[in-house]
C-alpha cells in the first residue's frame, strides 16, 4: 500500500494478490528452522558412528539435493504458469490455455517429483542390499554371528530416517522460496515517491500552489509529457486545465496530488516544495475526485464517510443531499445501507461519481482537485452539483479537469494544455476574444449541441 503510484501503474492486482497467498510459505520456512531441523542434526549426531553409514548419506543427500534442483525448475515454471492463469477471467480461449500449461506444467514437475523419489528410494535399497550381502558374507564365514545381522537390520531403520530428513529440508526450502520470492520481491521494492529523512509537515495557509517550470515524463516510457510548466493558484481561485485528451491535463493533477515526482523543476504549496513535505500532511489538504473513483463493496454510507472516518451519519447525509445523491439513495430500499458493490458496480456512472463528490463534501479539504468530476451526469444533475461547487470556491484553492467547456465557463484561470505546453492562458471571456485553440474548441462543442 506504500508503494508509488508507477508500481502500481505497471503492476497487476492478480499478481499482487497471489505473491502474498503464496508469500504464506515463509511460516513453513520459519516452522522448519525451529521445528524440525533442529531434531534431525541430534538424531545424525547420534547415528552417524559408522564410516560406511557416512559414505551413504552423504550420497543419498548429495543426489537428493541434485535431483531436487532439477525438479524445483519444473517447479517454477508451474508457479509462473499458475499466476498468468488467474489473470484471465473473460477470454475462454485464453483461459483454456492457460489452464493447460498450468497442468502441463504441474505435470512435469509432479513427474519429476516422482522420478526423484523413485532414485532416493533405489539408493537406499541398494545400500540395504549391499550391507545385508556384507553380512550374510561375514556370517557365513564365522567372521559376525546372525545377532549381528538383526543389529544391523534395527540400526539401518534408525539412519534412515534422519537421512530422508537431512535432504527433506533442501527440497522443501527450495519449494519454499519459490513460492515467497514474489512477496520477498515486493516487500523488498522501494516505493519511487517517498518522505525524504528531513522532510516536515505540509502548513497551509492560504493554499497558493505554483507550478516553476515543472517537467515530467513517465519512467515507464520516458517520453515527456510536460515540457516546463509555469502558473500560479492563487488561494481561493479556480483553475480549470482543458485540452485534447492525452494532452497532459491529468497528470498535472497527480503531480500536485504527489503521486509522481517533477522530472524539472518544482510545485510549490504556500512556497514549500512537495517533494520536502510529508507525503501524509500533503494528502491530508488534499481532496480529489478522480476520473474513476474507487468505491469499495460497503454501504453508501460506509463509502462515504471513507474520506473521513469520524464523520458523524448526519454530516454524511448532509453532503450526499449537497452531492445530488440523497434522492436517489432514499430510492432504494435499504437506504443508506445499500451495498454499493465491488467497486461500485451497483451505482450508475453519475450515482458513481456523486458518491465520490459527497466524500469529498464530507472531507473539508482546503485544495480540492476534481478530475472530469461531472462528466457522466445529465444537466439538471449537473447544475445542482455546479452549485456546490460554488459554494465550495470560497477559501479553497481549486483545480478541474473537463472536457465540456460549459462546466469550467466561470474558473478564475484556464489554461490550455497542449502536448504537454500551456498555449493558452485567461478567463473564459479573454479566451474568446482571442479566438486560439480555445475559442476552437467551445465552437466546435457549440456546434455539436445544435446539431443533436
Ligand atoms: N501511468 C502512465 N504511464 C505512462 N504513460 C502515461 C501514464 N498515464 C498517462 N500516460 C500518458 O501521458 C499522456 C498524458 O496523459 P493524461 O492522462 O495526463 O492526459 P489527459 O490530458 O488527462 O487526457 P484525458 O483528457 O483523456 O484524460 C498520454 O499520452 C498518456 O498516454
Amino acid at each position: 500500500m506504500t508503494l508509488s503510484m508507477d508500481f502500481h501503474s505497471n503492476k497487476d492486482s492478480a499478481e499482487i494478490i497471489r505473491a502474498v497467498e503464496q508469500g504464506n510459505s515463509i511460516n513453513d520456512l520459519a516452522k522448519l528452522f525451529l521445528l524440525k531441523i533442529p531434531p534431525v542434526v541430534v538424531d545424525l549426531v547420534v547415528a552417524y558412528v559408522a564410516f560406511t553409514t557416512l559414505i551413504v548419506g552423504i550420497s543419498y543427500v548429495c543426489i537428493t539435493i541434485k535431483l531436487t534442483n532439477w525438479t524445483q525448475l519444473r517447479r517454477r515454471a508451474y508457479k509462473e504458469t499458475s499466476r498468468a492463469e488467474s489473470n484471465v477471467e473473460s477470454e475462454k480461449d485464453r483461459y483454456s490455455r492457460a489452464v493447460q500449461d498450468s497442468l502441463n506444467a504441474k505435470r512435469a514437475y509432479r513427474n519429476w517429483m516422482n522420478s526423484g523419489n523413485a532414485v532416493e528410494a533405489l539408493i537406499m535399497f541398494l545400500s540395504l542390499l549391499s550391507a545385508s550381502l556384507l553380512a550374510i558374507r561375514k556370517i557365513s564365514s564365522g567372521d559376525a554371528s546372525t545377532g549381528d545381522f538383526v543389529t544391523l537390520g534395527s540400526f539401518w531403520a534408525t539412519m534412515t530416517y534422519p537421512l530422508e530428513m537431512i535432504a527433506w529440508p533442501h527440497s522443501n526450502m527450495t519449494s519454499i522460496f519459490i513460492d515467497a520470492e514474489r512477496l520477498l520481491q515486493l516487500l523488498r521494492t522501494k516505493p519511487s515517491v517517498s518522505d525524504q529523512p528531513n522532510s516536515y509537515e505540509l502548513e497551509v495557509s492560504t493554499g497558493k500552489i505554483e507550478f516553476c517550470n515543472a517537467e515530467f515524463s513517465y519512467s515507464s516510457t520516458g517520453k515527456k509529457i510536460l515540457n516546463g510548466i509555469n502558473f500560479e493558484a492563487t488561494p481561493g481561485k479556480t483553475v480549470a486545465f482543458v485540452g485534447k485528451t492525452g494532452a497532459g491535463k491529468s497528470t498535472l493533477l497527480k503531480l500536485i496530488c504527489r503521486f509522481y515526482d517533477v522530472t524539472g523543476g518544482s510545485i510549490l504549496i504556500d512556497n514549500q516544495d512537495l517533494r520536502d513535505v510529508t507525503l501524509r500532511s500533503l494528502r491530508n489538504v488534499l481532496g480529489v475526485v478522480p476520473q474513476d473513483p474507487c468505491l469499495f463493496n460497503q454501504t453508501i454510507l460506509e463509502n462515504v464517510r471513507y474520506s473521513r472516518p469520524g464523520a458523524t451519519d448526519e454530516e454524511v447525509i448532509d453532503a450526499c443531499k449537497d452531492a445530488a445523491l440523497h434522492g436517489n439513495v432514499m430510492s432504494r430500499p435499504d437506504g443508506y445501507n445499500t451495498k454499493v458493490g465491488e467497486r461500485g458496480v451497483k451505482l450508475s456512472g453519475g450515482e458513481l461519481q456523486r458518491v465520490a463528490i459527497a466524500r469529498l463534501l464530507v472531507r473539508k479539504s482546503k485544495i480540492v482537485i476534481l478530475d472530469e468530476a461531472i462528466s457522466a451526469m445529465d444537466s439538471s444533475t449537473e447544475a445542482q452539483v455546479q452549485e456546490v461547487f460554488q459554494m465550495l470556491r470560497s477559501g479553497r484553492t481549486m483545480f478541474f479537469v473537463a472536457h465540456r467547456l460549459s462546466t469550467i465557463m466561470d474558473a478564475d484561470l484556464i489554461l490550455f494544455i497542449k502536448d504537454g505546453d500551456i498555449v493558452e492562458r485567461g478567463t473564459h471571456q479573454e479566451l474568446i476574444r482571442r479566438k486560439g485553440e480555445y475559442f476552437q474548441l467551445l465552437k466546435r462543442q457549440n456546434g455539436r449541441k445544435e446539431q443533436r
